[in-house]
């Protein structure tokens, strides 16, 4: 596989205060890699180190080995949406095509194709200002693909958009990837995470806690558990083996059982006398798992397994 961008040991501080601590990893390209982590985590840190927005106070960013960004090659949805208000939306591709040397014929035709894939067919003569703000950002999100940049970084690309827009920017973010692209993605929405990247680097207070593949993630923190339904008294469940720990609400009781658990064997613990209405047994969720870092519950202490 081979690696597009390469983020080595980055530390950056602000007046002191340090927001990112060793961070490393890579895309590679063909992939989608996901940046997460709760607000503040230095997603955007890291992302504006990346861009050359700021730089690191120690560690190195290289693209293809080089040092130096290929600002032709590399797309950028920042998280800060901004278009040139009263210019029309295909005067201002054009002009951001024109700044990537892309061949302007081409950028016309490519902006054709995208408006009318996403639903905005006529509307290149619009101005900005004329757009919704879902529509606002279809246009960005072409501007940033125009001019088939091999490394594409999206900031929470589907913030704003209606579900059936977000399907046509996932499907479309699929094609690059399976196209080549390399893609670095944040986002807050855990399933869409779950749904589309290959890898994911999840951050913490500016530190790596989380740098693996989602199927190692999923082996590896997605524990089961077991959801019922039913009026249940908790010191008739609270002594069962393999239970790391008992949530009750209204009448429902999840109970998270512990990694290797054989479910068959563990269901017949469950004692006759309990009244269940629905029993469901799941893998703890992405979101869940993101959940219990943030709020550190810290269920991933042991797990360090899947770090890369
Ligand atoms: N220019 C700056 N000056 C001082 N502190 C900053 C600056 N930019 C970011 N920070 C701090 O760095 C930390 C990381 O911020 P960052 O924006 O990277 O987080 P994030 O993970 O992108 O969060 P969010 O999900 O809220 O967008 C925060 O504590 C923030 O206050």
């Amino acid at each position: 596989m081979e690696v597009f961008l390469k983020v080595d040991h980055l530390n950056k501080s602000f007046k002191g205060k340090p927001v990112l601590r060793d961070i490393s990893f890579e895309v590679n390209k063909g992939e989608i890699m996901a940046i997460l982590g709760p607000n503040g985590a230095g997603k955007s840190t890291t992302i504006r180190n990346i861009m050359g927005i700021m730089y690191p106070d120690e560690g190195a960013i290289t693209f293809q080995g080089n040092r130096e960004i290929p600002r032709n090659k590399v797309g950028y949805l920042p998280e800060e949406r901004g278009l040139y208000k009263n210019v029309k939306v295909m005067d201002m591709l054009m002009y951001l095509a024109e700044l990537k040397d892309y061949p302007l014929k081409k950028a016309r035709e490519r902006v054709l194709t995208y408006l009318k894939k996403f639903g905005l067919e006529g509307k290149e003569k619009a101005s900005i200002e004329e757009l919704s703000k879902g529509m606002g950002q279809k246009v960005q999100f072409i501007a940033s693909i125009l001019h088939e940049p091999e490394f594409l970084i999206l900031d929470e690309p589907f913030s704003g958009l209606d579900p059936v827009s977000q399907e046509l920017i996932k499907q479309e973010i699929r094609d690059l990837a399976a196209t080549g692209t390399a893609i670095l993605l944040s986002s807050h929405q855990m399933n869409v995470v779950e749904e589309m990247c290959d890898r994911l680097f999840l951050i913490h207070r500016g530190q790596k806690v989380i740098y693996s593949t989602l199927d190692d993630v999923k082996k590896e923190y997605a524990n089961f558990k077991c959801t019922i339904k039913g009026t249940i008294r908790l010191e008739d469940v609270e002594g069962l083996p393999e239970v790391q720990r008992i949530e009750q609400k209204d009448d429902t009781t999840v109970m998270y059982l512990t990694k290797d658990v054989q479910v068959a064997s563990w269901l017949k613990n469950l004692p006759e006398q309990i009244d269940i209405k629905e029993l469901s047994i799941d893998r703890i969720s992405l979101h869940e798992i993101f959940i219990d870092i943030a709020m550190d519950k810290n269920m991933l202490k042991e797990g360090a397994g899947a770090n890369a």
